[in-house]
Order: structure tokens, then sequence, then C-alpha cells
């Protein structure tokens, strides 16, 4: 910002108080990362001796007391100008001179991690000799969570070798996260496939907490032996046993490691938690946006060098190389499925089993996948559960419900008229369905409407219609007000005495004239423009069943009305649909009036029985 008056340019102010704070305390979900930034910096620094003397030691120690915790590196180290430069100054990195490149061989990048310390140490101490000088003496750091520190040049004797020794005094109510055990377990977590080995020195006991190279890098006498081992390097780091496990490995990205495939079918609302290392150290093991949303059947460990943290590195910047990353593995998962069906038909069947929905998910995405699941995946139909291929090969017309309540109640019925039928109200299914014409040309899709079902029952011939002609015009003058039309038809089963159909835009039409007729005026104003002339309900009584037939032959004008009406509820509870009030009312009252009829019944026929 320019002064008005004398033109100065000024800088920020900063709080280094409120600065220290934000970023030990704030930018990271626990504690625990203070490890993974001591050790990140540790193998940063012998990185880059290596590169400069490769006979160099790699050893990496750490070591836990009463006073707190040290971990010795035999690192590039610091000369007392780095010290000033890059320990000093918060944001500023060693690793950022040249970025693309530091990134590509070390951890660090942002100059804040060591600050991570601070949500466990109340003192942070820097002893380091420089390899890079080796006549620059020793420096020491000291710094306090206060935001304050001061540096100090060692005597030569203080500091001999070359590499870097930090010490942290623990803070008051943060100890536990120095306990030996905890120590252990967060650089066995964080490093176990760091390059270089990390050893834990407590209580005199040396611990490796390195396991590398990791498993997918070993050698193996066979393929079952390479894969039983990568299962069991899976239970261990994932804690559960796969139901099948396939490897990866995108070089262009540089990640290796392998999908392990859930023993259980997964929640696709859950996709990710995958458990990905940046160069050997562990960013986070519940890290989503690694794979494309459908693949929520497997959990990946992967190692990669590409892919860029956050700056808490506990995800993965979404950035270009990210997305190309997540189509190469999306690939890596089709491929390996395509694999599976072409050679190894009982392991797709057994994973089929289990996955069949995220199977279905990734499907309507490609179609090649498609192409290649139909005669694998199945559908629930009339001709009971079959695989697309099948469906498509015994009906040319493929139809399809809605919803399972409309595939419940027309099932029956259309399966004994031969009419296919495809229950579309599974998740995916009508998807899939949907899908089949571009891989199958010729085949066509259509919804079940109630036209297509009426149209396949057979008609009744015109003397029996005229025979039941006075119970019809009853039927439909008892069902008009509640927007239902009454047909007669003849079809199977015979023990269905009526069938109410109906389409959605109906459905839809009845919720609005309910709501209108409650609704006040300038509401019942709004929904009466929008009434529509979409097809009524149908009610179908069933010519074949017994029961329908001796209902019609019913004189007293009365008991036919209920009649009809006990008809049209029990049709309607066959839809398996939430009822109207106005059905529910007319359910009870036709219920209430048949008990009466039959208790009346009972009655008379006892007293016909007294009186004889
Ligand atoms: N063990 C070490 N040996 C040599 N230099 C070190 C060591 N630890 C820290 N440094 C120096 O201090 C700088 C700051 O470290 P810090 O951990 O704060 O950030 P960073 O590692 O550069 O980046 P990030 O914030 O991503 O961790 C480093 O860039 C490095 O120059």
């Amino acid at each position: 910002m320019l002064d008005e008056e004398s033109g100065n340019a000024h800088s920020f102010q900063v709080d280094l108080r409120g600065l220290v704070d934000l970023l030990s305390h704030h930018l990271y979900s626990s504690p625990r990362v203070y490890l993974r930034e001591l050790l990140q910096n540790a193998v940063d620094a012998v990185t880059a001796r290596q590169r400069m003397d490769p006979t160099a030691s790699t050893a990496i120690r750490i070591t836990v007391n009463e006073a707190g915790l040290r971990i010795d590196d035999p690192g590039i180290g610091l000369t007392e100008a780095d010290v000033h430069r890059f320990l000093a100054t918060i944001g500023r990195s060693s690793k950022r001179d040249d970025l693309e490149g530091a990134r590509r061989e070390f951890l660090g990048q942002f100059g804040i991690g060591l600050l991570a310390c601070f949500t466990v140490a109340e003192r942070i101490q820097v002893i380091s000799r420089s390899a890079a000088v080796p006549d620059a003496p020793g420096i020491e750091w000291l710094a306090t969570s206060d935001g304050t520190y001061s540096v100090r040049r060692l005597a030569p004797h203080e500091r001999t070798v070359p590499g870097t020794t930090v010490c942290l005094t623990p803070r008051a109510g943060a100890e536990r996260w120095f306990a030996p055990d905890v120590v252990t377990d967060l650089a066995r977590d964080f490093g176990s496939l760091l390059p270089y080995e990390v050893t834990v020195d407590t209580s005199g006991r040396t611990i490796r907490t390195t396991d590398s190279p990791p498993v997918w890098d070993r050698f193996y006498d066979s393929a079952a032996a390479r894969r039983a081992a990568l299962i069991e390097y899976g239970e261990r780091a994932l804690g559960f046993t796969a139901l099948d496990v396939v490897e990866l490995d995108v070089e262009l990205a540089g990640i290796r490691g392998a999908a392990y495939v859930l023993p259980q079918p997964a929640n696709p609302a859950d996709s990710g938690r995958h458990r990905v290392y940046l160069k050997g150290m562990l960013l986070n093991d519940a890290t989503t946006g690694l794979l494309p949303d459908w693949a929520f059947f497997v959990r990946c460990v992967i190692d990669t060098d590409t892919l860029r943290p956050t700056a808490s590195r506990e995800g993965l910047y979404e950035d270009e190389t990210l997305v190309a990353v997540r189509e190469a593995l999306g690939v890596r998962l089709r491929d390996w499925l395509t694999g599976l069906a072409a050679q190894e038909p009982q392991r797709l069947a057994a994973f089929l089993a289990v996955h069949s929905l995220g199977v279905k998910a990734m499907a309507r995405h490609d179609v090649e996948l498609f192409r290649i699941m139909l005669p694998y995946l199945t559908l629930e139909t009339t001709d009971g559960h079959i695989t697309l291929a099948e469906v498509a090969r015994r009906h040319p017309v493929v139809r399809i419900t809605p919803t399972v309540e409309e595939f419940r109640q027309i099932a029956p019925i259309a399966a004994a008229h031969g009419v296919g039928v495809v229950n579309g109200g599974y998740t995916y299914d009508s998807e899939l369905v949907a899908l089949l014409p571009e891989v199958m040309p010729g085949v066509v899709v259509e919804e079940l409407g109630s036209d297509v079902v009426t149209a396949a029952l057979d008609p009744v011939d015109s003397a029996n219609e005229l025979a039941m002609a006075g119970f019809l015009a009853m039927a439909r003058s008892t069902l008009d007000p509640l927007g239902c039309d009454v047909i007669l038809r003849a079809f199977f089963p015979a023990s269905v005495s009526a069938l109410h159909l109906d389409s959605r835009a109906a459905r839809n039409e009845r919720t609005r004239a309910e709501i209108a007729a409650d609704a006040d005026d300038l509401w019942a104003e709004i929904l009466g423009a929008l009434k529509s002339t979409e097809p009524r309900a149908q009610l179908v009584l069933n010519h074949r069943s017994p029961v329908v037939r001796r209902l019609a032959t019913i004189s007293d004008r009365a008991l036919l009305v209920t009649a009809i009406e006990a008809l049209y509820g029990q049709a309607l509870l066959m839809t398996h649909r939430p009822l109207r009030s106005v059905d529910t009312a007319l359910l009870n009252r036709a219920f209430d009036e048949l008990l009466g009829w039959a208790s009346q019944n009972v009655t008379e026929s006892t007293d016909e029985d007294g009186e004889a």
C-alpha cells in the first residue's frame, strides 16, 4: 500500500504470536503430525546430502527420554546464514528455490512444517552443522512457543559431525505425545515406507520403524506369492481381508500401490478413504478424490511422487495431475474387471456377488464396460433374476416399471400374459436398461404404462360385457368422484379380482386436486390453473374372477356400492402406494359396512334357527 503523502510502500505487519498459534494449532487436525514434520525434514536433509555425497550415512534416529524427544539426521545440515534464512523466516523453505525440481525430490515445500512441533512442544532446539560448507561452525537455534528465538554459534567440540539434531521439550498437557509407544506407532504409521532407515531408541531398546521397499516393489517367486503378500499387507494397512487385490502402477504419475476390494458391499456415498503416501511419507489414511466416485468398492494404498499435498499435508490438492491420475486409476480398475470377465469368470462372479451395485454404477458411465458386463449383471424381471443380455435376447421390446411397487403389482399379471417387464425401481437398473439400445441395436426400451398392461389383457366379449352392464355402470358412478374409471377385462391369475392402474401423471393430478380442495382461495386458483387432462386412474375388473362374477349378481344397491368400494380398496392396497385420506376413509367405511352385513346375516339366520 502507498502512503498518500510520502508515496512510500509498506509491508504487512505480522503478529508473530498469532501466526505461530495459527500455523501450529489450527492448520492440522491432530497434534500427531508433529512427528511427521520432523521426519520429513530429516528425510529431505538426507536426500540433499545424498545428492552431494552418495556415500554419506542415511540412518535417522529418534530418541525418547524424560527430557522429551530428539531426532538426529546425517543430512545436509545448516549454516548460520541458513538458520536465519530458513528457520527464522516463517514461510521460507530451502526446498522451494526451484519449486518444480524441489517438489519432485523433497517432501517439504511450504516452510511452515517445523512450527507444527509447537502443538506439543514449548521449546524447539535445533543443533546443526552444514555438510555443504564444512568449515562453517555448528549452530544452535532455540525457539519458544511465544514466537521468540535465539541463535548461538557453537564451539567446534559442541558439534563435530555434519547433520542436524532437533530436540523438543514437551508442553504441559502434551506429554502423552512423547510416550515411547506413541512415538514408535507414529513413526511407523507415517514413515514405514520411507526410503531411509528410521529407528526409535527408547529405554535401551532400538526399534526399526521402516519397512521398505514397499511390498509392491519386492520380488516374489510366483504370482500367487505376490498376491498373498499384497493381501497380507492390506490386512495390516487397512484392517480388512480383501476379496481381491488390483495392483496399481501409473508410471507417468509416479504411482505404485494396490487397490483392495472390500469384502462386503460398500456404500456408494462413502467413496474414498484411501491411504496415500507421498514419497514414502503417509499423507493421510482417509484421502478422498483419488478414484472416480464409482469406484467405491475399493480402498487403495498408494505411494506417489507427483501429487501435491495441501499445506496441512492432510489431503491432495485438486489440480490437473490429480484429475489425470483419477482417470488413469479408473481405467486400471476397468481393465482389471474386463480381464476377469475374459479369463477368470469365477473370480468375477465372486466379485459381483458382493459388488454388482458398484459395477452397475461404473457401467453407466462406460459403454465399453457396460457391453462387457452385459452377460454378468442381473436384474429383476417377470422371468426372474436374469442378465441384461438375456433380457434383451428374450424381449426385443424391454418394458420397465419406474418403481418397485408398480413392478410388484403388475409383474404377476404381465408374466401371466407373456409381457416381459423389468423392475426399474432399484438403483441404476433403469439407467442401464435405457442404455441397452446403444449397445444392442434393435432393442427398444419402453416405460411400462397402464395402457400397455390394459392392451395385453383380453377384452371380454360383448354378450358377457352386456350381462354385467348394470354392475359396471354402478361401479363407474361410485368411483367417478374418486377420479377413477372402470373397465372390464379377462386376465390371469383369476385370483386377482381387480387391478388398479394409474400413470404418474394421473397420480400427480389427484394430488393436485386433493391439495386444491383443502387450499385457500388464492392457492385453489393457482392449482386450478394447473388442472391437467391427463388420463385418470383405472380399475380393471377381472371377468375371470369368481368373486367379481358373484358380486355382479347382487341386487341390493347399497350392498353393491359397498362391494365395489371394497374391490377398489383391495386393488389400491395391492399397489403398495400410500393411500390418500379419501381412500382410507372409503376403505374403513366399506369394511365396516361389510361387517355390518355379515353380522346381520348371521343374526337373521340364528333367529331363523331359533324359530325353527
Ligand atoms: N533436519 C533439517 N536439516 C536441514 N535443514 C532443515 C532441517 N529441518 C528444517 N530445515 C530447514 O528449515 C526449513 C524450514 O523447515 P520447515 O519444516 O518449517 O519447512 P519445509 O520443510 O521447507 O516445508 P513444509 O512446510 O512443507 O514442511 C527447511 O526448508 C530447511 O531448509
